[in-house]
């Protein structure tokens, strides 16, 4: 867990399409409004570091063989742990990841058919504490709906990236995976009912208390 530093970390995330980055920001100034002696930093994966601003373009861009993809991303991870998330926390700042190691779970492992015995490797390597804890997010935001809702959405949205043009069942594997490790850790996980309008998942989100 992440009881060594005296920040808290929030990641959002869910399928493509999801919402996520609708609300991200205006829940950045969210907890800004809230903690204003807290500072709030918002960062994204992959990427977040110029390494790994490098590494998204190639992740996103390039097909590529899903044990390289796996480790790619992780090694973004690392770097962005190492240059940005964990001296932000152990400087009592509150951090927000658009996304973070659920969506490897979830991408590579549920999507792509990674094996868990895999994943589970590289996110103690990469997120292993000295007293044998894993870092982890205080709270994790999932946006979670259909990934027809979502194809639809994003089709009216954008040009399609890598992942977003994988078909429908890709998608229902991705939602599934984030869903099993939503249940397995309820207590890091909110859940959003993504098929909401904007409006009441911004309602939704504003509930949401911190213990800080
Ligand atoms: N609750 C909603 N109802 C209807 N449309 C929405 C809703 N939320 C977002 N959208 C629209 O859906 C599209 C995708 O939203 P957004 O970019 O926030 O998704 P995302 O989950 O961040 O996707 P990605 O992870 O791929 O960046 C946008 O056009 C956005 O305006
Ligand atoms: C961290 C991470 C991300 N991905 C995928 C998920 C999305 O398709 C893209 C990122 O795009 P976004 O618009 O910024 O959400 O990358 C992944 O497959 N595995 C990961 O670990």
């Amino acid at each position: 867990m992440t009881s060594a530093h005296t920040g808290y970390f929030i990641s959002f995330e869910g399928i493509d399409g999801a919402g996520k980055s609708t609300h991200v920001d205006a829940f950045r100034n969210l907890m800004q409004e809230r903690y204003p002696d807290k500072e709030v930093v918002m960062t994204r994966e992959p990427g977040g570091t110029t390494l790994g601003e490098k590494l998204r373009t190639l992740l996103l861009d390039a097909p590529m063989n899903l044990e390289t993809e796996a480790l790619l991303m992780f090694a973004a991870r690392r770097e962005h742990l190492a240059q940005l998330i964990e001296p932000a926390l152990e400087a009592g700042k509150i951090v927000i990841s658009d996304r973070f190691t659920d969506a490897s779970f979830a991408y590579q492992g549920g999507g792509r058919g990674l094996s868990l015995d895999k994943l589970n490797a590289l996110e103690r390597w990469v997120q292993g504490q000295p007293d044998g804890s894993l870092l982890q997010p205080n709270l994790t935001i999932l946006f979670d709906l259909p990934g027809e809702v979502a194809e639809a959405r994003r089709s009216k949205a954008r040009a399609p990236d890598k992942f977003e043009k994988m078909d429908l069942s890709f998608f229902e594997r991705v939602r599934q995976e984030y869903l099993r490790r939503a249940k397995e850790d309820p207590k890091r996980f909110h859940l959003v009912d993504a098929t909401q309008t904007p409006e009441a998942i911004w309602n939704g989100l504003k509930q949401i208390q911190i213990a800080i």
